[in-house]
């Protein structure tokens, strides 16, 4: 049998299935190929000196390492003159970058975490890039800037495109544009993406949790309650064993979550009572959300679905609860449960 290649299932998406226009298709293939040079800058590693950091720090105060810069560059790069898009935004810019006037713009809106899981990078750990695509949907006519920043405030659930792409072992592109959920390996040979796994489903059912046990006493008591029943095993309420994994990569950690099932909690805590949670919502929460969606999972903040969140600021935080569906239900409900005393931030 023939492999299939992005391009090809791609195709199949706009013409068969009526999943994507043209441009979206032209737009997701420089994405793919954009995740292709990062891949390569990711592989050289010290011998091509891109580990360590720069000294300077992001809109959010973090660090910013030399691979932080160089996947954005990349991105921004190859993105600008593809003609499709109307601005571009990335944890790793204070505001949006609209495509400059010397090039050909569309209707697209590229958000993006260029690296996610930068405290990995220097000890050759999976890390990955996340992105979300939005259309330009302007409800208030008079504005007259071509785009600005209140056009990419649109909930989660209407992305029309969003993957990541995994440095890994292997270099796994993972997509939906809501017609499921596809896998390509990179072959590092040809150079080509290849389909490995289409329509992924993950199981309703876990044994297997993922999250920074260091913040326990830090988090809410709905999270402790799930948490501590989960490590009672066997004994407990949940009459079963739970294993525990955290990469501290949350592509690396949702992968695995799609490959085997699995539940992902990022929770609100009470060391900064106002942030709702450490992940972004725009270009690392929503994507991540709507691929799990889209694999039979489920996606909330601790009380809602997180595509269904309006959000208010470009570099909006979110608590993250997310993976195999009866687990993420069962999470919901403890906060449900303890509603009166539930974190105002959330
Ligand atoms: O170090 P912690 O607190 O466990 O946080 C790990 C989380 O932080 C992140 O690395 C944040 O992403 P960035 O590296 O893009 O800032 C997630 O990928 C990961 O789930
Ligand atoms: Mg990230
Ligand atoms: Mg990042």
């Amino acid at each position: 049998m023939s492999s299939v290649s992005l391009s090809r299932y791609l195709i199949e998406q706009q013409r068969v299935h009526g999943s994507i226009p043209p441009p979206l298709r032209l737009l997701l293939e420089v994405v793919a190929r954009a995740c292709k040079r990062i891949a390569i800058s990711v592989g050289k590693g010290a011998l091509g000196g891109v580990l360590g950091s720069v000294g300077t720090e992001n809109v959010q105060g973090e660090v910013q390492k030399k691979l932080d810069i160089i996947a954005n560059e990349v991105l921004i790069e190859a993105n600008e003159w593809g003609g499709h898009l109307a601005a571009m935004a990335s944890e790793e810019m204070d505001g949006i970058h609209p495509i400059p006037n010397r090039y050909p713009a569309g209707e697209y809106l590229l958000l993006f975490d260029p690296l996610d899981g930068s405290s990995n990078i220097d000890c050759n750990v999976s890390i990955g890039t996340i992105f979300s695509v939005l259309k330009k949907q302007r409800e208030d006519p008079s504005v007259i800037d071509p785009v600005c920043e209140a056009d990419f405030l649109q909930p989660g659930r209407q992305q029309v495109a969003a993957g990541y792409c995994l440095y890994g072992p292997q270099t796994t592109l993972v997509l939906t544009v809501g017609n499921g959920v596809a896998i390509f390996t990179l072959d590092r040979e040809q150079g080509a993406w290849v389909l490995t796994q289409d329509r992924v489903r993950i199981p309703e059912d876990t044994r297997e949790f993922a999250i920074n046990m260091s913040n326990m006493r830090h988090w809410a008591a709905p999270v402790r309650r799930y948490i501590d029943e989960c490590l009672a095993g066997k004994e407990g309420p949940r009459g079963k064993d739970f294993n525990m994994r955290w990469i501290a990569s949350m592509v690396a950690d949702v992968h695995r979550i799609l490959s085997r099932g699995g539940i992902f909690l990022y929770p609100w805590d009470k060391r900064e009572p106002d942030k709702p949670g450490k992940l972004r919502l725009m270009y690392e929460a929503n994507p991540m959300a709507w691929i799990i969606e889209q694999a039979g999972g489920a996606a909330t903040n601790g009380v809602q679905r997180i595509l269904d969140i309006q959000p208010r600021h470009l570099h909006e935080r979110v608590a993250v609860i997310l993976g195999s569906k009866n687990e993420v239900e069962r999470v919901t409900r403890y906060h449900t449960e303890a509603a009166p005393t539930a974190p105002s931030a959330l």
